[in-house]
């Protein structure tokens, strides 16, 4: 394949020990060895191998940067292609300036997301691992660490060429057939197919089993905070986050926005949202925010409604209550070190069958058990090992119910007697949708737009 030589800044910009230039393609070598100075030459040396010395202008020979040069050359590295990192100074200028005079001498500014890019075009990775580098870089937990790590292993790439073997091996017994009439009966083949392909969607199945959880643990989960002024949504948002992060006091509608934070509650990555206490009110800028509130609460997977055990329950809880129906949440009797004024078996009625915690955010109690609660209410024990393979990515569990779904239709059409070629259209159809997953049927178009939003430099 004729791929141009790319380069750009592989650390994040600022301040830092050191700053990564990284160079990819034929011109690589020849690109740094006009600007470095050094005790060899950059051609003579060994593949994985780093080098002291200085880049110049090549124009002038003037020094520029004191540096260390690694040369690795193809095909055993990232992207399959000749690459060069210069390890400079960290800083903004010291790393812009490399790169323009690397870009001066012919190499041509890397798009986002181009180098993992590459290493999918030269066929090292597929769309899936590809996907779950990025997944790594973006991961806030060990466990969503951990789930895109063996996405990038290529756990997920084998599984689903498994299955599309599978498919084609169900389709060349049809064509067979077609070609062949007289060697087997069409009801035969048709049995046999049905056969394999249910064995795939058994699979499919069982893929789709975990992508509820991969979907948290990549994503985090959208965690509302609600409840009527000053129950103590703050001080529960601080004391998840271990952090003074949400301005907390005795007056009444004190927050004003929304406010959101990453935790990690014993591994479960939840995105946390602070909100304004609901309630009706006259203030402008209190009304917007409990709009954002209502907003932020329709948007979320886990509701945490919040109740103050020292006041009894008000027309507004109820109706805090009632707004929550149809979600996950679990609800938080808070100020239990204060006089009990809540009439608890009616509170008791309305929290049903959800997890019901006790705190004193004040006195630091029941915390633990409000993070057990969430943990358990997503994550029993025994659901996760380390030996389950997690399908994470939505575009990866949209298209395997597309295959599931075409599947479905093909044994519709063998139970209805159609005629095999037809079914077999399906069966194709599902092997297509499966290919979008590790990138093999995938339309150039999604792959420019799928690398588009990866990192610059990666
Ligand atoms: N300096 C530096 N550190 C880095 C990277 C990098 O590109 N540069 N990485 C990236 O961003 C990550 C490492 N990922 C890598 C993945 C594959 C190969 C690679 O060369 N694979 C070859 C041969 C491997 C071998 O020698 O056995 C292959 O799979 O064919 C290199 C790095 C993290 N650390
Ligand atoms: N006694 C007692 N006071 C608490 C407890 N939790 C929070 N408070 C106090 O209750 C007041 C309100 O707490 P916040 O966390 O600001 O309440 P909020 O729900 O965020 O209030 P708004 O943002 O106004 O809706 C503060 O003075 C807290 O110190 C508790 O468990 N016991
Ligand atoms: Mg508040």
């Amino acid at each position: 394949m004729e791929l141009d030589t790319i380069a750009a800044i592989s650390t994040p910009p600022g301040e830092g020990a050191i700053a990564i230039i990284r160079i990819s393609g034929d011109d690589s070598v020849a690109i740094a060895e006009r600007m470095y100075r050094g005790n060899q030459n950059l051609r003579d040396v060994d593949s994985h191998t780093i080098h002291y010395g200085h880049l110049v202008q090549p124009a002038t020979n003037e020094t520029v940067e004191e540096v260390m040069v690694t040369v690795l050359r193809a095909p055993k590295t990232f992207t399959r292609d000749d690459i060069i990192e210069i390890n400079v100074h960290g800083g903004v200028v010291s790393a812009d300036r490399v790169l323009q005079l690397v870009l001066t001498e012919g190499a041509r500014l890397a798009e986002p997301g181009e180098f993992t890019k590459r290493a999918f075009l030269n066929g090292r990775i597929d769309l899936s691992q590809a996907e779950g580098v990025m997944d790594m870089i973006r991961a806030k937990t060990d466990r969503a660490m951990n789930v895109a790590m063996k996405q990038v292993e290529g756990r997920l790439a084998r599984q689903i060429k498994t299955l599309r073997s599978e498919l084609l091996e169900a389709i060349a017994h049809v064509e067979v057939n077609i070609d062949y009439p007289e060697y087997d009966a069409e009801s035969v083949t048709l049995k046999r197919l049905e056969k394999q392909i249910t064995a795939v969607q058994t699979e499919i199945d069982q893929l789709l089993a975990t992508a509820h959880q991969g979907k948290i643990l990549r994503e985090g989960l959208a965690t509302a905070i609600i409840g009527r002024p000053n129950v103590g949504k703050s001080s529960l948002m601080n004391a998840l986050v271990q952090d003074n992060r949400a301005i907390v006091t005795e007056i009444p509608g004190t927050t004003r926005d929304v406010l959101e934070e990453y935790v990690n509650v014993k591994g479960v990555p939840l995105r946390l949202i602070d909100t304004a206490g609901i309630r009706e009110t006259e203030d402008v800028v209190e009304k917007i925010g409990v709009e954002r509130s209502r907003q932020a609460l329709s948007d979320a997977e886990l509701i945490v409604l919040v109740l103050n055990a020292n006041e009894t329950l008000t027309e507004e809880d109820k109706a805090l209550f009632a707004t929550i129906e149809d979600f996950n949440a679990i609800v938080v009797l808070n100020k239990t070190d204060l006089k009990k004024e809540i009439d608890e078996s009616e509170a008791r009625d309305l929290v049903g069958d959800r997890p019901l915690v006790t705190t004193s955010l004040l006195k630091e109690e029941g915390i633990e058990d409000l993070e057990a609660a969430i943990s358990h209410l997503f994550f029993d024990e025994g659901v996760e090992g380390t030996e389950i393979n997690y399908v994470s990515n939505t575009r990866h569990i949209a298209l395997l119910n597309q295959a599931k779904a075409t599947i479905n239709e093909a044994l519709d059409a063998a139970q209805a007697d159609m005629p095999v070629d037809m079914v077999q259209i399906d069966v194709k159809r599902a092997w297509e949708h499966l290919g979008e997953i590790v990138g093999e049927t995938a339309p150039d178009q999604l792959i420019d737009q799928l690398f588009s939003q990866f990192c610059l430099g990666k």
